[in-house]
């Protein structure tokens, strides 16, 4: 097999593990207890599992029962709602849609881009800005919108402590990405993985090997494995499986920009050996599409120079999307 998965049951808990409670807490010593754990996870791993977060688990058993019941519709009715006919990246994409790792077989996942939903008369979707537009609704799936709003607005304000958290973690002031997160373009994907086929073709796998290219990813799984996580310690893939409660948290390629590496921005990728149909969620906060990002002063040492230029989140996002739907 191409891909084994780790037999080994102490990696079940190989990533960190952090209780939020405290991070929630209007009690700053708390706080900053729960940045000192983050901080850490940053720098060693770019991942780590949060619970105790707060997000309502019935909000999330209907976002999954709307994915599934999304994926089950069928085909002409997917590809109605195809994300290549709207200017806002919004909708679906059918399997083999993208690419995540140059020179593999395209990922084995159909999926489904939703965000905030703008009016056509909105002066940022007028001056088509990236990723800004109204979102395609399957019309049969009436819960589909609710569910879905409610999810996404719950999701942005958790992201939007975790940013916090982040920022105490490197000894800035708690607003320091008041301005990232400020209208931040926050993107949900509905995933869904078939089994690994018996017969894959060399490489071919759920999605391919990739860093995300945002701020942070906050990933809602099923209960079917399948994720993977570079370990660079022993330069080797380890599992993420789905722990009940929790959500994976990870760094995208702005945190890696800002922090000039000091907190890695992960190889991770998945490959669905369960067996059964597997269904993910993740959160992609992007950040306002022209916030600047540049290293931080405080993440450079006297006389080390910044390994990233400073781009916008715009134009960040605009090359990443060219470089995987090519
Ligand atoms: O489905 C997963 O577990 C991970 C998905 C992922 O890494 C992504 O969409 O960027
Ligand atoms: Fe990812």
């Amino acid at each position: 097999m191409a891909y084994p998965l780790s037999s080994d049951p102490a990696q079940a808990c190989y990533l960190p593990l952090i209780d939020l409670t405290g991070l929630l807490s209007s009690d700053s010593q708390q706080r900053n207890a729960v940045a000192g754990q983050i901080g850490q996870a940053c720098r060693e791993w770019g991942f780590f599992y949060i619970y105790n977060h707060g997000i309502d688990a019935r909000l999330q058993a209907a976002v999954f029962e709307q994915t599934r019941q999304l994926f089950d519709l069928p085909d002409e009715a997917k590809r109605a709602l195809d994300k290549a006919t709207s200017p806002a990246n919004r909708g679906y994409e059918a399997l083999r849609g993208q690419c995540l790792e140059p020179g593999a077989p395209a990922d084995l996942k159909e999926g489904f881009y939703l965000g905030r939903d703008l009016p056509a008369d909105d002066p940022r979707v007028q001056a088509g800005r990236f990723n800004h537009g109204p979102n395609q609704w399957p019309a049969s799936l009436p819960g589909f919108r609710p569910a879905m709003e409610r999810y996404h607005a719950a999701m942005t304000d958790l992201t939007e402590r975790l940013m916090a958290g982040l920022a105490l973690s490197l000894e800035l002031p708690e607003t320091y990405f008041a301005g990232f997160c400020h209208q931040a373009m926050a993107t949900l994907r509905l995933l869904h993985y078939p089994p690994q086929p018996a017969m894959a073709a060399p490489g071919e796998k759920g999605c391919g090997a990739h860093t995300d290219f945002g701020g942070l990813t906050l990933l809602l799984q099923d209960e079917n494995p399948g994720l993977q996580v570079w370990n660079h310690h022993a330069q080797d893939w380890v599992d993420a499986p789905p722990l009940p409660g929790t959500y994976v948290v990870n760094l995208g390629d702005m945190i890696a920009r800002w922090t000039n590496d000091r907190y890695r921005s992960t190889l991770h990728r998945v490959v669905n050996l369960s067996g059964h149909e597997r269904y993910s969620v993740p959160f992609f906060f992007g950040g306002n599409p022209d916030h600047l990002v540049s290293c931080i002063p405080t993440c450079l040492e006297p006389g080390e120079a910044p390994r990233y230029p400073s781009v916008t989140v715009e134009a960040h996002y605009r090359e990443m999307y060219r470089r995987t739907y090519a």
